[in-house]
């Protein structure tokens, strides 16, 4: 469990963290998103005491970071600066953390075995690919066998195929009942591994929310239906959970709660003919971009504007 209060951290001018508040719960995946510079990799230093809140507090199982007496055992962190002795085996790289927090050579080779790395264990890990350097650094954060995990843009970089391993790896381990906490630019990758967002901007919380709700809030998955029976066919598809909107008089209806499907077997039920049927679904995507838009660090131009003269 990780628990921030109002916390917040400035650099001069510039505000990072601007009073945040979250809870990341065990057992699920909770994603930290938001766009470049939107303040996630600062505030996942502050979890870890790597970086001092200016204001606010952050704990992880009830406790400040350096208030555990072990660390390692509480939280793991896959941080995105690295600090890997690049002529050390992968093995002694985890051997020498190890040693240091009190941690048997068995519970290293578990986690080399966890992560895939038994076959370039010995080799030497400043010759690493960005994907076993990322397995590496997973394997560093299991050590401890933590309750709670946290990565940094775990998946930057790697090939489908090392996403497809971390994502599966991120269930497994919230079904283990651990908090999982993940950070990420990138909705599409968020919305296939976690079940619950904390969707900053600025600095700012922007949203606390599930994938469902957040699909719901930027108008769900809808159906387009047009009759000229528009009257009856809004009658006979009522029911609970079904919400029906479209103008009086007009034969469109927009239809959520129901599939396209059920409504075309419910309008060959009752005689309606349909002049149109069909579905339309969110994109996450751009519901994470009409909430972040106004949190965008850069904004790129994609389009050229002309002068316009005016007569
Ligand atoms: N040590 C520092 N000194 C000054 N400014 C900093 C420092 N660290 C971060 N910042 C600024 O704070 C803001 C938040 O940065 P941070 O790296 O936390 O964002 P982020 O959401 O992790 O971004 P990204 O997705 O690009 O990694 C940015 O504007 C960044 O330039």
């Amino acid at each position: 469990m990780i628990e921030a209060q109002q916390l917040t951290k400035r650099y001069g001018e510039k505000t990072a963290v601007d009073h945040l508040d979250f809870v990341v719960k065990p057992g699920t995946v909770t994603g930290f998103l938001g766009p470049n510079g939107a303040g996630k990799s600062t505030t996942m230093r502050m979890i870890v005491g790597l970086d001092a809140p200016t204001a606010g507090t952050v704990t992880v199982n009830g406790r400040h970071y350096a208030e555990h007496s072990a660390p390692l055992q509480e939280v793991g962190a896959l941080l995105e600066a690295k600090s890997i002795h690049p002529g050390r085996s992968a093995f002694d790289h985890l051997m020498a953390q190890a040693h240091t927090h009190g941690i048997p050579r068995r519970r290293v080779e578990e986690v080399v075995e966890l992560t895939g790395l038994q076959s370039v264990a010995k080799k030497r890990a400043g010759a690493f690919s960005l994907g076993m350097g990322q397995r590496l650094g997973i394997a560093a954060a299991l050590l401890g066998d933590p309750a709670t995990l946290m990565l940094d843009e775990p998946v930057n970089g790697l090939d489908p195929e090392g996403v497809l391993w971390i994502r599966n790896l991120l269930t497994q381990l919230a079904s283990e009942g651990r908090t999982v906490f993940v950070s990420s630019h990138l909705m599409s990758e968020m919305a296939l591994v976690a079940d619950h967002l904390i969707i900053v901007g600025r600095g700012r919380l922007l949203a606390d929310t599930t994938v469902q709700e957040l699909i719901r809030r930027a108008g769900g998955d809808s159906v387009t239906v047009a009759s000229d029976q528009a009257a009856r066919l809004r009658e006979v598809l009522s029911g609970p959970g079904v919400e029906i909107t479209g103008a009086v008089g007009t034969e469109e209806l927009q239809v959520t709660g129901l599939s396209a499907r059920a409504i075309g077997l419910k309008a060959a039920e009752h005689g309606i003919p349909l002049f149109e049927l069909s579905s339309r679904t969110v994109s996450l995507e751009q519901a994470f971009m009409d909430l972040t838009s106004d949190a965008v660090e850069y904004h790129g131009t994609t389009t050229v504007e002309t002068s316009r003269s005016v007569a």
